[in-house]
């Protein structure tokens, strides 16, 4: 069964996070307040939560030993994000990965960002 609302992704484990599809958005869609967000952040605790201009992001870096395995990384998660049709931030720099998820549609987080987030890591790991 796919999971999609965030009262079920919470249950889950990172590994599950991986597992479950990102929905589509509208301005309707559900924003995860703080304090859920912070419960979710336990599954992808490498992660940071940001507030930037009043609006939540999740943030992390990921460091390489040059700049290609950096650049490739960055292609990695570009094929993810089109394949979820959900987009991250995505800062390249020399033995360097910054990525920054939110959804730009309700200007915050939606479950999406953390399973992406989850998403990210995953592809770090391969
Ligand atoms: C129409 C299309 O599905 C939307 O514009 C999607 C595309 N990717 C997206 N990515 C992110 N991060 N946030 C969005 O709100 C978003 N919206």
């Amino acid at each position: 069964m796919v999971k999609t609302s965030i009262s079920e992704i919470s249950y889950l484990t990172s590994t599950q996070l991986t597992e479950v599809s990102c929905v589509a958005c509208t301005i309707n869609s559900t924003k995860i307040a703080a304090q859920k967000a912070t419960e979710l952040l336990l599954l992808i605790p490498n992660w940071q939560l940001h507030n930037r201009d009043n609006i939540m992001l999740l943030e992390r870096e990921y460091t390489f030993k040059n700049y290609k395995l950096a650049w490739d990384f960055a292609n990695k998660i570009s094929v993810m994000a089109e394949t979820e049709g959900h987009h991250p931030a995505i800062l390249l720099e020399w033995g360097k990965v910054t990525v920054t998820w939110w959804t730009h549609t309700i200007n915050g987080l939606h479950q999406n960002d953390f399973i992406c987030a989850a998403k990210t890591d995953a592809l770090f790991s391969k």
